[in-house]
């Protein structure tokens, strides 16, 4: 067995987080051979990283398949010299020469899709949610950044327990259901309210997507706040190839303050992909459907924004779910949410 050997079997195992080769990153250190006993020290990129126990064992398998006897592995962390230059690489992979995302630019291949609604509490959150997760199911990769930033739900929704790792300014979206997730929920402070005026709303969204290492994504999902605030024109300007999904209950009330929502995107000439109606029936046992919130919101706000209703997604029962918000794909919203996500593939 030589070195090289023992590198080019390492240049497959990845950093779990940064999904990059831990020999591209530099990572393995001190490679010493005696007989079929390999000694290395691995640095991470913090000293108290979560996934230590995972790379350890993908390095001993990977080492152990080129007939390694024994593997020693030291763990050591990167100095901040080394961690700044590994934050600028990866910035510069992903950062435009405006200083801008790349994701950004028109031809990135990156799907921005805004979910916005007129009012409250319609199910914005839950369409993204079960929106990405189809997205992700059919092998897509899916981002979601809960711009919500006064009433961020996605982490709870989706019981993620875990923070973003951060490598100095650049932090690492969270994944549940291979899904990568940001939102304000990791960095405010336990359930307070989040107060903030216009620019430092701007600041944040602008860090989520500057400063946040979203890797290869093919979708990115924008959960708005409700109506038509700071954050909603931000988003505008900053992804004006973003298409906004408008959802709205079939109550005619509520269709007509989403209404609202769209004709500002109307106005900021943000592509409307449609209308999802949500809590749109409930079906019983026997098949028939009962209209609790009415039948013509979605169709009216459709035809006022001159676009379609994508998606007429029912009420779902408690034991439809996984998680507080995210459907099971084989329940009746489950199969809503996997067509929204075919008509946005097709
Ligand atoms: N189709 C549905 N069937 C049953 N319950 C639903 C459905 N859609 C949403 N809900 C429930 O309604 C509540 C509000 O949904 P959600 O949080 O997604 O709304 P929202 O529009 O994002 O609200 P907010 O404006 O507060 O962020 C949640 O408890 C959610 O589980």
């Amino acid at each position: 067995m030589t070195n090289e050997q023992i590198l080019n079997a390492l240049k497959h195992v990845n950093d779990p987080e940064l999904n990059k080769s831990l020999v591209e990153l530099n990572m393995i250190r001190n490679v010493r051979l005696e007989g079929n006993h390999i000694q290395l020290q691995v640095v991470l990129t913090i000293s108290g990283c979560p996934l230590k126990a995972k790379i350890q064992e993908d390095i001993e398998n990977a080492l152990y398949k080129i007939g390694a006897s024994k593997v020693t592995i030291e763990f050591g962390s990167m100095t901040p010299e080394e961690r700044a230059a590994l934050t600028q690489s990866l910035k510069n992979e992903t950062t435009a020469d405006n200083g801008m995302p790349a994701m950004l630019r028109p031809d990135s291949g990156v799907t921005f899709l805004t979910i916005t609604s007129g009012k409250g509490g319609v199910g914005k959150s839950t369409v993204t949610i079960n929106l990405a997760a189809a997205l992700a199911k059919m092998g897509k990769k899916v981002g979601i950044l809960d711009a919500d930033i006064y009433g961020f739900s996605i982490p709870a929704m989706l019981q993620v327990q875990d923070k973003p790792t951060m490598i100095d300014q650049t932090a690492i979206p969270v994944e549940s259901y291979g899904i990568k997730i940001m939102s304000m929920a990791f960095f405010a402070n336990g359930n307070n309210p989040v107060m903030w005026r216009g620019p430092m709303l701007n600041k944040w969204i602008k860090n989520f997507l500057v400063n946040t290492h979203w890797g290869e994504l093919d979708y990115l999902l924008l959960d708005l706040p409700p109506g038509t605030g700071d954050v909603a024109i931000d988003v505008a300007a900053m992804i004006p190839q973003a298409k906004e999904v408008i959802v709205t209950t079939p109550h005619v009330v509520a269709s007509l303050v989403a209404s609202r929502a769209g004709i500002m995107a109307q106005h900021t000439k943000h592509e409307i992909a449609g209308v999802v109606e949500n809590m749109a029936y409930l079906e019983e046992s026997d098949g028939t459907k009962r209209y609790l919130f009415g039948k013509d919101g979605g169709e009216m706000l459709a035809r006022q924004l001159q676009t379609e209703v994508i998606a007429r997604i029912p009420f779902g029962q408690p034991d439809d779910r996984l998680t507080e918000g995210l459907y099971q794909e084989e329940s009746l919203p489950g199969e809503m949410f996997r067509s929204l996500a075919e008509h946005f593939i097709l």
